[in-house]
């Protein structure tokens, strides 16, 4: 739904080049919600500013729906942007406008009758929960009741495409997770494809099916969530399930075992301990329910060193599990 192929974007300041985007590509299939997850600098509102076009890339393509964004002209481009809604972080909402004349102003922009207008952002202020706050400004309203109006009117001309531009960093964790959780039900009810940018990996935890790493304007890392969990070294995972620093070894071996889809509920660990006779030492655990389904990574310790563990180890790998040594007698 969008695809976006080596896209680069350079700013220049005070005679020093930039990279916001080095080589960025890519994939968003119809229907997911992907996150892209990046600190301060990395190139996060670059990349969703130039999906739009808002910010138009160096070279590179952008396809959102079929429509090459980069090769459209203005008149096409004008058409093409309407598949696409966008919510951000402060909102935008105008001030001295009420809650469904602000859903209505994308509307009228693009010419909508009056009666229609009004049909329509009832519609999508009852989906959004706000139809008794529709007269009023909002000033008069809360943070995540503010972003709603944002979500409602990204929705009224019925986008193909949603892109999010941290639309829960200005809210706390409760409005916050409420936030998300209206974003999974517009993607699952309207068959909605959300690109969302964060800086939370509880964001990425909650709501999304891919995620995308991104570091100093490049993608470092990038697939779905249940691959990721399933690929060694990954940094993704590694942040889903975070278990902190690992201890000194003292003459152990320590892993770290990633569950997912059906191994996540066999007994492994007091299987292990029985079959091979070990005292097992849990040391730490991370367990998030990912794509409907429970995942987590545990760090065990084994008496003894690697190669005294060998037949564990194997054994847990010959189950479908995910083993990472992590710590071994020196
Ligand atoms: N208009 C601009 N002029 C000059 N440099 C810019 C401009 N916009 C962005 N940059 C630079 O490009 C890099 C990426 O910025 P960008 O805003 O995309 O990062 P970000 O990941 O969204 O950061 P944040 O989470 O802090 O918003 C940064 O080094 C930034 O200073």
């Amino acid at each position: 739904m969008i695809s976006v192929r080596h896209v680069s974007k350079t700013f220049q300041s005070g005679g020093s080049t930039t990279y916001a985007l080095n080589d960025v590509s890519l994939e968003v299939a119809p229907g997911e919600i992907y996150g892209v997850i990046g600190q301060s600098g990395a190139g996060k509102s670059t990349l969703i500013r130039a999906i739009n076009l808002l910010e138009r890339p160096d070279s590179g393509t952008v396809t959102v729906d079929g429509d090459e964004l980069t090769a459209l002209n203005p008149a096409g481009l004008r058409a093409a942007r309407r598949k696409i809604g966008m919510v951000f972080q402060h909102f935008n909402l105008l001030s001295g406008r009420t809650v469904q004349g602000n859903v209505e102003l994308g509307l009228e922009i693009i010419g909508v009758d009056g009666a229609e207008r009004r049909r329509r952002s009832l519609e999508i202020l009852d989906l959004v929960g706000l139809v008794n706050k529709r007269d009023s400004y909002p000033s008069e309203l809360s943070g995540g009741q503010k972003q709603r109006v944002g979500i409602a009117r990204a929705l009224a001309a019925n986008p193909k495409v949603l892109l999010s531009d941290e639309a829960t960093s200005a809210l706390d964790p409760e409005t916050t997770r409420s936030i998300l959780d209206l974003i999974k039900t517009i993607n699952v009810e309207l068959g909605l494809t959300v690109l969302l940018i964060t800086h939370e990996m509880d964001v990425v935890k909650r709501v999304c099916d891919s995620a995308a790493l991104i570091e100093g304007g490049r993608i470092v890392e990038s697939g779905p969530i249940v691959s990721l969990i399933s690929t060694p070294g990954s940094r993704l995972a590694h942040d889903l399930f975070p278990l902190g620093a690992v201890p000194p070894s003292d003459g152990n071996t320590i892993v770290e075992i990633t569950f997912s889809g059906g191994t996540a509920d066999r007994p492994v660990i007091s299987q292990l301990a029985r079959a091979y006779g070990l005292d097992i030492s849990i040391l730490g655990a991370a367990i998030e329910t990912i794509g409907g389904s429970q995942a987590g990574r545990t760090r065990l310790q084994l008496p003894g060193s690697v190669a005294e563990n060998a037949a564990p180890i194997k054994d847990l790998r010959e189950q479908g599990l995910l083993v990472e040594i992590v710590g071994e007698a020196s």
